[in-house]
């Protein structure tokens, strides 16, 4: 049996086999990191996809593909995630990497493979059981594919010709296959460069079959994807939570404050059990009372000894996480800072792109502002530094 790259619950063997193409380089995507690990509303592309198969395969093992650069990037991708098996080095086209993860998987020699894009995050379980069916049905090459209704043309001499579009289909994964076939069929084409794995298996000789397609089962390859995909997931969250967080240390010397993720030099500290951060405080109370998950003297006691001089970020991701968890996302966050010193004007842009790191969000989704009391209240007389905070985050 296959090592796994984490503890997984034990899998059954005789389901279908996923190999996750991830090793691409994502150049027609631009800029940036290989698109497979870049943010889709808070969560790596590739992570998205591989719960998505998850969710429609439970017992399924995944064999990932991925670049020899890239393992730390899918290994935090991946995390806590089952039944996931130690990736394979990809190759310098789609068709190489494909046969590595084949390759990979021949000791646990599955009846059934599915070979999938990590670029595709909306796979869904009602696609996967069409290639599955018609598998079962007796067919060696499955593919998804969606119906062409647009009307067709092809450069021609002098112009261009219509195509008739009666029979096209635009061709989706996973594509399914029976196992042994698809990796002797690679074998025999290894070297070239064929888009996808039913061309492989027709080269061979198989028939390939069609299976139901989806519209919305896009592969993420332009850079304006991203917006469409970001789109799709958004329209899916229409359940729209806000929620404040109010927050207030007293001072006490020292040297610096920590306020949004950022150490900002002064004259004194903020008293508190973990770096007293008010600001990600404030923030963090935002976040879990938009989605009702209690606070943060909840979570974090503050009687607990292993908070005591923490960094807030770990209260922030916590919350982060709390909303991913829940298949949501973070729409916006603000936090007002309240204090007549440190002058907080140098710091705000700092602060934005901390807060936005930390949450995995645009830094247009965040807004720091700081604002005095007109030297009344404690704030006012330099007692201490109050914050307040607002998130608003979009659940299934
Ligand atoms: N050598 C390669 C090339 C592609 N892929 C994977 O195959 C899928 C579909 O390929 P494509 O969209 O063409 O991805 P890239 O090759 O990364 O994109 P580009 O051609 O723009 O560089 C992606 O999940 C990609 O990571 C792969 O594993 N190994
Ligand atoms: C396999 C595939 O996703 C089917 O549509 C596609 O052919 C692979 O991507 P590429 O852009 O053709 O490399």
């Amino acid at each position: 049996m296959p090592e796994t790259l984490m503890d997984c619950q034990p899998l059954i063997a005789d389901q279908p086999a996923i190999v996750l193409v991830c090793a691409g380089r994502g150049q027609r995507a631009g800029e940036g990191l290989p698109k497979q690990y870049r943010l889709l509303a808070g969560e790596p592309v590739v992570r998205r996809t591989l719960k998505a198969l998850r969710a429609a395969l439970p017992l399924a093992y995944i064999q990932p593909v991925i670049h020899p650069d890239d393992a730390e990037l899918f290994a935090s991708a991946a995390q806590g995630i089952d039944g996931i098996l130690v990736p394979a080095p990809g190759g310098a086209t789609r068709q190489a990497s494909v046969l590595a993860g084949l390759a990979a998987l021949e000791a646990l020699s599955p009846a059934l493979v599915l070979v999938h894009d990590a670029a595709r995050p909306f796979v869904t379980t009602g696609l996967v059981n069409g290639v599955l069916t018609a598998l079962q049905n007796g067919a060696a090459a499955v593919v998804p594919g969606v119906a062409i209704v647009d009307s067709i043309r092809r450069d021609a001499k002098g112009g261009t010709a219509p195509v008739d579009r009666s029979g096209l289909y635009r061709v989706q994964t996973p594509q399914g296959f029976t196992f042994a076939d698809l990796l002797s069929a690679h074998r025999a084409v290894a070297g070239e460069d064929l888009s996808d794995d039913a061309t492989v298996m027709e080269r061979a000789g198989h028939a390939v079959a069609i299976s139901g397609g989806d519209a919305n089962n896009i592969k993420l390859t332009l850079a304006e994807d991203f917006v469409l995909a970001e789109k799709q997931i958004i329209s899916a969250l229409a359940d729209v939570r806000t929620g404040t967080g109010f927050d207030v240390h007293r001072f006490e010397p020292g040297d610096h404050v920590w306020l949004c993720g950022i150490k900002v030099p002064f004259t004194q500290k903020l008293k508190g059990h973990s770096d007293a951060d008010v600001g990600l405080h404030a923030l963090t109370d935002a976040i879990l009372m938009a989605l009702a998950d209690g606070d943060i003297g909840f979570h974090f006691p503050p009687t607990e000894a292993k908070w005591k001089g923490v960094s807030s970020d770990t209260f922030l991701t916590f919350a982060r996480d709390r909303v991913l968890a829940r298949g949501g996302m973070i729409a916006n966050v603000g936090v007002t800072i309240i204090c007549e010193a440190p002058k907080l004007m140098p710091w705000k842009a700092a602060m934005q792109e901390r807060v936005a790191e930390l949450l995995q969000i645009a830094t247009d989704r965040v807004s720091i502002q700081a604002t005095t009391t007109e030297k009344l209240g404690f704030t006012g007389r330099g007692e201490g530094i109050a914050a307040q905070a607002v998130a608003t985050v979009r659940l299934p």
